[in-house]
């Protein structure tokens, strides 16, 4: 695949950042999402840490982040195992651990947040982080949903907060949407593009719109998707069968749904249908909310739509 070949490529012969104002990186959460874009930044030369709430998801994460480096170096580096080690390892000493964000953000020079879809947690976080992170440190948010200004809002660094939106899974996904709020300056967005061209990825460039480009398109899809089923109007084997073979995509919705994470979905809807009441598109999915209540958060936990044990 050409995006192995260009992004080993770069892992490799950059242990030197390419990007001389972004060289450590601090990412805020330890999920699906951070884990991913921890992996990307210490595999593309950067100095990582990765910091969720406790010890336990830190070494769930740290070991996810290995398992899917083994992935991406196994064809890579088929003919040379123990380079691939070798490579893995070095990666990994890159990527530190804290369960403590406040005192560790000193010589960071980029924030990137990966929590919880939560305007007040995120505004949280930003706000003790603003008075403890040096002046010249750029706060940077994955939200899916969630207008980059309002969570910047919580802080007195408006003109170095932008959004940077990567996509699951990180180390495989090519697209970034690197956001442009109202104040965030220019040196801040050309920083936040040029950090992504460093870790391999795409950039494209977007307002702080609702749902930015990908998701303001995915997420009615995924909405229809579901609808259609609670209608009975389709199985969700057959509908996922259906955009597979029938519009060509990698995976169907509700394996989608389940790959994302319905926690996360169920967020970015219910705070899209706060927004806009008066639309019904938004409206409560009898499904997702049961679903979620019963902890079954797709593949992550074992169970969502479909069950993956
Ligand atoms: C009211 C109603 C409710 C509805 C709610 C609606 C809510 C809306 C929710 C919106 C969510 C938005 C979330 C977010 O903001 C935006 C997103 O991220 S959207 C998700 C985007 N991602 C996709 O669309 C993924 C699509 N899938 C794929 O591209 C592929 O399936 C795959 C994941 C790449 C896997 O590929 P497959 O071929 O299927 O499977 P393989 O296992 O064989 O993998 C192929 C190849 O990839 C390597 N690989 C896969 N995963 C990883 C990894 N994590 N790390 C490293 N390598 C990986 C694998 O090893 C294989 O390598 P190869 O052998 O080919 O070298
Ligand atoms: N899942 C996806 O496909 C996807 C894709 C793109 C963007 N996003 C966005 O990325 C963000 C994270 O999503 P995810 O899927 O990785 O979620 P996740 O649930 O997998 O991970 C979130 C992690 O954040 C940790 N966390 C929560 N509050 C914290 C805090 N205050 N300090 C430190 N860590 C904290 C949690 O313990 C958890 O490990 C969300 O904003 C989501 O909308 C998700």
């Amino acid at each position: 695949m050409a995006f192995f070949t260009h992004h080993i490529t770069r892992a490799l012969s950059s242990s030197t950042v390419r990007n001389a104002a972004i060289k450590h990186v601090t990412v805020i959460g330890g999920g699906l999402m951070g884990s991913g874009i921890a992996q990307v930044a210490a595999a593309t030369g950067h100095s990582v840490v990765l910091v969720d709430t406790s010890e336990d998801i830190l070494k769930k994460s740290t070991k996810g982040i290995e398992g899917s480096l083994k992935r991406v170096v196994k064809k890579k580096f088929a003919d040379k195992p123990e380079a691939g080690e070798e490579f893995v390892q070095k990666v990994l000493k890159n990527i530190s651990t804290s369960t403590d964000a406040a005192s560790v953000v000193q010589g960071t020079d980029l924030v990137v947040e990966a929590i919880a879809e939560n305007l007040k947690v995120k505004q949280s976080l930003f706000s003790t982080l603003d008075k403890v992170a040096p002046e010249h440190t750029i706060f940077a948010s994955n939200t899916s949903s969630l207008p980059i200004a309002d969570i910047a809002v919580s802080t007195a660094r408006l003109d170095r907060f932008g959004g940077i939106h990567f996509f699951n899974p990180v180390p495989m996904m090519k697209l970034v949407e690197v956001i442009q709020a109202p104040g965030t300056s220019q040196e801040t967005f050309n920083a936040l593009l040029d950090f992504s061209k460093a870790l391999g990825k795409h950039p494209v460039s977007c307002k702080d719109t609702p749902g930015f480009i990908v998701n303001r398109l995915l997420v009615p899809y995924l909405i229809e998707a579901v609808r259609l089923h609670e209608r009975g109007h389709g199985s969700k084997e057959d509908i996922d069968v259906a955009m597979k073979l029938g519009a060509g995509y990698p995976m169907g919705p509700f394996e989608l749904l389940d790959y994302v994470g319905l926690d996360t979905s169920k967020f970015i809807v219910d705070g899209w249908y706060q927004m806009e009441p008066e639309n019904p598109l938004f409206s409560p999915s009898p499904l997702l909310n049961k679903l979620v209540s019963e902890g079954k958060l797709g593949k992550k936990t074992g169970e969502g739509f479909y069950k993956y044990k």
